[in-house]
């Protein structure tokens, strides 16, 4: 079996007395699609800072690609391998689609992927090569009609997807994403199910997702985890998550159907 891409050892932070993290052990293999679930308040978003430098833990380690993170600053995190999204949507709104994933592909990663997909000209070079990978992302999330636009008028799903094509273009080993269909109807749900599951394959990803929706989560993660009141409560196969009966208690309450 494959070394652990990340790892999380007795993970933990604490805000004045409020112990929001405590004794979190996680691990995601090579192109695992893992989700984290959990009520309001468990800790979920606190998890993603500490993994991405927002937060500094105050408690245990965090491995990534054989090397501890902890403490190091967001940019050589996302530098390091690890892309994520908000919560509440962090685009930068006056600039144009195109120019925000122009942003996270400035310098960061080499697209060998990109290349194979789209067959894009090995004699495009500098800022031509950077448009077109861009394009390329943007056409991945049906963004390319909409590249000259200034973000914030994009409709808010699609806001959700650009958030998302920015941080692929980042060129991340494992993608985090925080509640990424939260506010969407149900097609537009299904359809990010659709273009996550395609990510993950194509790009070769590992993907931690918090999300509420339920029938997301039990649709595409392989494993989930399950916080309450900042501890793990619960970790398995969907199958396993749905039948735990402290898992119920705590958040799913009595059925969940998908
Ligand atoms: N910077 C901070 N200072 C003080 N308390 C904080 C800080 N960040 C988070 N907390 C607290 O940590 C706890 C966990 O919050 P967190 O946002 O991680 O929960 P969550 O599981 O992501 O919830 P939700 O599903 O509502 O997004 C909460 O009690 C929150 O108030």
């Amino acid at each position: 079996m494959s070394e652990a891409l990340l790892k999380v050892d007795n993970l933990g932070i604490t805000f004045g007395g409020l112990k929001a993290v405590q004794k979190v052990d996680m691990y995601i293999n090579p192109g695992e699609l893992v989700g984290l679930i959990g009520p309001n308040g468990a800790g979920k978003t606190t998890t993603f800072n500490m993994l991405t430098g927002v937060y500094t833990p105050t408690e245990g380690n965090i491995t990534f690609n054989g090397k501890s993170i902890n403490g190091l600053d967001p940019y050589k995190v996302t530098r390091g391998g690890i892309s994520r999204t908000f919560q509440n949507i962090r685009l930068f709104k006056e600039l144009s689609v195109l120019d925000n994933v122009k942003v996270a592909n400035h310098g960061l990663a080499k697209h060998n992927l990109l290349s194979s997909i789209f067959r894009l000209p090995s004699h495009f070079k500098g800022e031509s090569k950077m448009e077109e990978e861009s394009l390329a992302f943007l056409k991945i999330f049906g963004l390319d009609v909409y590249k000259n636009e200034l973000a914030k008028n994009l409709p808010y799903g699609m806001q959700r997807r650009l958030e998302i094509a920015r941080a692929l273009a980042a060129g991340p080993k494992l993608l985090l994403l925080d509640e990424p269909a939260a506010g969407m109807n149900p097609q537009e749900t299904y359809d990010l199910m659709e273009l996550i599951a395609f990510i993950r394959k194509e790009f070769n990803l590992s993907i931690l997702l918090i999300e509420h929706d339920m029938h997301l989560v039990m649709g595409i993660c392989e494993r989930i985890y399950v916080l309450d009141h900042g501890q793990l409560i619960a970790e398995g196969s969907p199958a396993e998550i749905r039948a735990n009966p402290k898992v119920i208690e705590a958040y799913l309450g009595e059925e969940v159907t998908v």
